[in-house]
């Protein structure tokens, strides 16, 4: 997938947004290859829409109960989106599952951050679910968004290690240092190098015809 530099951007969040945050000051070197041109959210009121407003990025939220269906929620997302014709739209924290109108839109171009392993621990806590089941090193996944939970195609991945006395808040800020940083150079390498999906795997680069 060649993406034309710098590389649009839309950002998906639904908390604190310290990933957002990252990729905003990524975002303020022209090197860096992508800029950010809007930030949406499921809901309002959090530090991620915050974070956007004082960077001066456009927000929007769409709030499931908005809408009088989940399919109605997600082509109103979907629409949303794709009116800031992004090249690459990121969920950091995101706390929704996309459906069908968004994925047909921007599949292929649409990853998220986990804090896990994958595919160990999916889903909505995946640091406390590793911290629960015992296990010495967890971390964080960036893939590409299918239509399962956190089952798509895997750009990269960072580990960290768990001590041997992490609360689930421990564990996870260790993992988001890394996350940060994993999520700030590949989606950085998307923009500038392409990237190309064949199956389950997925590289930098551009497709070699
Ligand atoms: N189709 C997909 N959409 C998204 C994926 C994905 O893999 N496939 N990843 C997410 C983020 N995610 C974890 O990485 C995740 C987010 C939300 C849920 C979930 O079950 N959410 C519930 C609502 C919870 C709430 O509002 O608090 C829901 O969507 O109804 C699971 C995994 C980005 N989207
Ligand atoms: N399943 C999705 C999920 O758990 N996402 C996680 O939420 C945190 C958001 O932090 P942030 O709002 O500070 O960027 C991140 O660790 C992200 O991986």
């Amino acid at each position: 997938m060649p993406i034309p530099t710098p590389a649009r951007l839309v950002v998906l969040v639904s908390g604190s947004g310290t990933n957002l945050q990252a990729l905003i000051d990524a975002t303020s070197d022209p090197a860096y290859g992508a800029r950010i041109v809007a930030v949406g959210a499921d809901r309002d009121g959090i530090e991620g829409l915050a974070r956007a407003e004082r960077a001066g990025i456009p927000t929007f939220v769409k709030k499931v109960g908005q809408f009088s269906s989940r399919e109605h929620w997600d082509r109103a997302m979907a629409d949303t989106v794709a009116g800031f014709e992004p090249d690459l739209v990121v969920s950091a924290g995101f706390m929704k599952l996309a459906g069908e109108s968004f994925l047909e839109r921007f599949g292929g171009r649409f990853v998220n951050t986990h804090p896990a392993l994958l595919p160990s621990f999916p889903g909505m806590h995946g640091a406390a679910d590793a911290l629960e089941h015992g296990v010495k090193v967890t971390g964080a996944t960036l893939f590409v968004v299918d239509a399962g939970v956190d089952t798509g195609p895997i750009l990269a991945q960072a580990v960290v290690p768990v001590e041997d006395d992490d609360t689930v808040e421990s564990l996870h800020e260790r993992i988001k240092v890394a996350e940060r940083e994993m999520l700030v150079e590949c989606v950085g390498r998307m923009a500038r190098e392409g990237y190309t999906i064949t199956g389950r795997k997925v590289r930098f680069g551009a497709p070699v015809h």
